[in-house]
């Protein structure tokens, strides 16, 4: 085939942003009763009266954010991540005038003028969700105009299938679902004193009991502790409970913290953190400081596919295992590609969680689900990410880009 019969693709034309509430890619934006806001440990349990509910402090403030990018032929790629109206003004007056009239096969120059542009007010949290969310959208666009599934661009599938760790308040039904392991949220932290340590302990002696001595048991600590309290606790779950990870026990800044756990955590414990840490700067960071055992990007918060292939390449270069942070489709169609992600987080969306339901419910149609904590490669075999969206959700556009 000449290079005259493969003219550049289509340009991207339209630039959309929205946001939209209740779930989804801002999975914590629940209704009441839901696990994933009953009094879990975080860096503000330190003040009463935001202990109980994550929401109460604003967990759920942002919502999802929604890229839509329209090609000149009309093809549509689309992406949903963490980051609401905010992050809409961003996309819309700011990234988008490096995308309008760019073709989307451009994504390396793309996202290098994103993040340096916006590099003086960004390089971390909201405004790398936002360019997440648009480098995403990009790499949709591209499959849909290929007609190539996200995996089949990024290498192909390295197994047959994907298998999963389930997160949740119920690790013994997870077990019974065929996950190869349950993680808890931590409910307790150093403000609750001796008294909240043995209720995190017996919460997971109680699950270990239920699930027998095999099966992965993880503690997610959400930011939470300090050094001295995550080191004790860290040896007590691993000696009464044979604990598999400690994940995210201190503030994401604090590599020389991180260092001195992995250092003093018990031989065959491992120490995991990165959901809230960003671009391959900050993962070779936390990799050069000796920080953890396993990197836990989130795709849709990192820097997107285009920033997780250099974070993955480096990790895979120290031999570190990467396990993304639970992102739907957006991380299963890397993880398959990856030799250093064996496995992969699935969230447990329903209230309970009793059942499994898709992870971004309800706002993507097509979203597969693991059977018995698998996902077979073939089930990611639509172009782009092979989703769409859910025409019954409400889209608020606050900006314009025109
Ligand atoms: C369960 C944890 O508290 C968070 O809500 C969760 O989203 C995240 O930390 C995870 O690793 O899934
Ligand atoms: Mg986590």
């Amino acid at each position: 085939m000449t290079v005259a019969a493969t003219k550049g693709l289509p340009k991207i034309k339209h630039v959309r942003a929205f946001t939209v509430r209740g779930g989804g890619a801002d999975y914590h934006d629940q209704g009441e009763g839901h696990w994933i806001d009953d009094h879990i440990a975080t860096p503000m349990s330190r003040y009463p009266e935001y202990r109980q509910s994550r929401q109460s402090f604003g967990i759920n403030v942002l919502g999802t954010l929604v890229v839509e990018l329209e090609a000149e032929d009309g093809t549509i790629g689309f992406a949903v991540t963490t980051g609401g109206e905010p992050a809409c003004y961003i996309v819309e007056k700011h990234l988008s005038r490096f995308l309008i009239g760019r073709s989307p096969a451009e994504y390396e120059k793309i996202w290098d003028q994103m993040y340096f542009s916006s590099q003086y007010y960004g390089r971390k949290g909201l405004v790398v969700n936002a360019i997440s969310g648009v480098d995403l959208a990009i790499w949709d666009l591209l499959g849909k105009l290929r007609g190539e599934p996200v995996y089949h661009m990024l290498g192909g599938a390295v197994r047959d299938e994907l298998q999963f760790y389930a997160t949740g308040a119920r690790p013994d039904l997870a077990k019974e679902m065929g996950f190869i392991g349950g993680k808890l949220p931590l409910h307790h932290g150093p403000a609750e004193g001796l008294e909240g340590m043995e209720k995190n302990l017996s919460l997971l002696a109680d699950m270990r009991s239920k699930c027998g001595d095999d099966f992965w048991l993880m503690y997610d600590c959400w930011m939470s502790l300090d050094l001295d309290y995550a080191t004790r606790l860290a040896h007590r779950a691993w000696d009464e409970c044979g604990l598999k990870w400690i994940e995210e026990a201190l503030s994401p800044d604090d590599y020389w913290g991180y260092a001195a756990l992995k250092k003093n955590a018990p031989r065959g414990l491992l120490v995991t953190t990165g959901e809230h840490e960003a671009t391959r700067w900050g993962f070779r960071m936390l990799m050069d400081m000796e920080c953890c055992d396993i990197i836990q990007p989130d795709v849709g918060w990192c820097g997107g596919v285009t920033e997780l292939i250099k974070i993955a390449s480096y990790a895979d270069s120290r031999g570190v295992m990467m396990i993304p942070h639970g992102s739907s489709v957006y991380s299963y169609h890397f993880v398959i590609t990856r030799h250093n992600s064996p496995f992969a987080e699935f969230l447990m969306m329903h209230p309970g969680p009793t059942e499994v339901v898709p992870m971004f419910a309800p706002q993507l149609l097509g979203e597969p689900v693991p059977v018995n904590g698998r996902i077979r490669a073939s089930a990611l075999d639509q172009p782009g990410f092979g989703v769409s969206l859910n025409p019954e959700i409400a889209l608020h556009r606050p900006y314009s880009n025109s």
